[in-house]
């Protein structure tokens, strides 16, 4: 069984990805649970739930402890990206290009979000297994950088890139690592769907080393997510080393090496991901030796976290409903969200941790399983979970939903996305306005014949 302490306390404030709950959360006088100097149940009443909040000082923390780790360990430059799309909206792309972060796009929508939130564009690079003519035409005009993942990438950049004006590129490849995550967020190993194979790599840089139009600038590889193994980074940088040293020999002027992104986080007590500190110190010291065994010139240093920098910020406040006792097999809970604002239980099995916001520390536990509303059975976000006795209307925070959670939200069952806000030092603000069932049909066209007559 999945248990519950209740309310667990932080751990280690410089590395938010080891905290089940943003580290401004405190318990006040009232014994009510305070995120961002906000009483959450208070924040419930105003905007509604289900409601996402944002902890900016986590969000800022994340993002600090990865720069900071970055220059005191890693001798050469650096660029942290953000990988966004673990949670893109114009707020984050504000607080993470304030704090000096780039970021990774994988479509229009992101590159315009990143855009638009302040990111610079040659701090930009752009991915994707089956990009469109339209998103390449957009991310080359606005000089982002392009990660060429496919022969079909290169053949749609020859139709806009041109010799005065070459396209910025960098190259991914599957780098055959194996790590053990979800198969589903695997990248790394030769069955994949993502970049080169490296039995390819040789003849793709001969081959670009022939077209005037690409300026090739880096190498990029991605071993997969929620990730709590360093082994694996560390073959990776021996790995992407040799790719560095290849590039460099056929004559391409490469700088950056991108290690990509999966530090993985804490969701529930038995998890037990490295600091964010530990995590470069081991890729920088893994990239600068087998820079120095191959003696290469340290490249430009790039990784790519999205869950470790958003996802310990978020938490989703819902309202308990409707309860339910099948006598000597299970209680339902059912809450007013579900797995449309949180499709990551019923996709990958997800575990979460809970808790009363305005009963945090009781210990007079139930086993009861949190159900979303949805019309499907596997809608179940905590099963057989222990939860202080509770009450329809009380509110319920669930913690670790900053990454992988709006970003993959949807509208089924017609169901309007939640609100998302930002919180700290006591003030609480509106970044993402809750959908109205009236903005679901904005979409819709009905065709005249379909109209009543009468
Ligand atoms: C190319 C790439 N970069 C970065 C990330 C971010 O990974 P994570 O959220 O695990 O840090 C992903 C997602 O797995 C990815 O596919
Ligand atoms: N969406 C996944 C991670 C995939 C990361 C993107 N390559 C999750 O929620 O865990």
């Amino acid at each position: 069984m999945h248990e519950s302490k209740a309310y667990e306390p932080n751990v280690d404030i410089d590395s938010p990805n080891r905290n089940i709950a943003p580290i401004s959360s405190e318990i006040n006088e009232s014994k009510k649970l305070v995120v961002g100097g906000c009483q959450l149940s208070e924040l419930a009443k105003k905007y509604g739930t289900p409601l996402y909040v944002l902890d900016e000082l986590s969000l800022r923390t994340a993002c600090k402890t990865y720069i900071s780790s970055l220059n005191k360990h890693y001798p050469g430059k650096s660029l942290p990206l953000f990988a966004s799309k673990a949670n893109s909206s114009l707020a984050i792309c504000a607080v993470i290009s304030s704090e000096g972060f780039g970021l990774d796009a994988v479509s229009e929508g992101e590159l315009l979000t990143a855009i638009n939130g302040g990111v610079k564009e040659k701090d930009i690079v752009f991915h994707g297994n089956n990009k469109s003519q339209d998103e390449l035409n957009f991310a080359y005009s606005n000089n982002v950088t392009i990660v060429l993942d496919n022969y079909h990438d290169i053949e749609l950049l020859k139709n806009i890139a041109s010799d005065n004006k070459p396209a910025k590129l960098m190259l991914r490849f599957t780098p055959g690592i194996e790590c053990h995550t979800h198969e589903y967020i695997r990248t790394g190993h030769l069955d994949s769907k993502f970049g080169f194979d490296p039995d390819e790599l040789k003849s793709i840089l001969e081959e670009l080393k022939t077209y005037k139009w690409a300026n090739l600038t880096g190498l990029h590889a991605h071993i997969g997510s929620q990730i709590f193994e360093v082994q694996p980074h560390i073959d990776l940088a021996g790995v992407m080393a040799d790719a560095l040293k290849l590039a460099k020999e056929i004559g391409h002027p490469v700088v950056d090496l991108n290690l990509g992104g999966g530090l993985g986080i804490k969701y529930v007590q038995e998890d037990n991901p490295p600091s964010i500190e530990k995590w470069v110190e081991i890729i920088s010291k893994a990239v600068v030796n087998a820079c120095r065994e191959r003696n290469l010139d340290l490249p430009r240093l790039m990784c790519e976290p999205g869950r470790s920098l958003v996802a310990n910020s978020g938490l989703t406040i819902y309202k308990i409903g409707a309860k339910k006792v099948v006598p000597g097999v299970r209680t339902y809970l059912s809450v007013d969200g579900g797995m449309s604002d949180n499709p990551r239980p019923i996709t990958y099995q997800s575990l979460y941790s809970a808790c009363l916001v305005d009963k945090p520390m009781n210990t007079n536990f139930e086993k009861v399983t949190i159900a979303g509303k949805h019309c499907e059975s596997g809608d179940v976000l905590l099963k057989d979970f222990l939860l202080p006795s509770c009450e329809s209307g009380d509110f319920l925070a669930v913690f670790g939903t900053g990454a992988y959670n709006y970003s993959m939200s949807s509208n089924y069952n017609r169901i309007p996305r939640p609100a998302t806000i930002i919180v700290g030092k006591g003030l609480a603000e509106l970044t993402q306005r809750r959908e109205l069932p009236e903005d679901l049909l904005q979409l819709d066209v009905l065709p005249d014949r379909f109209i009543p007559k009468n």
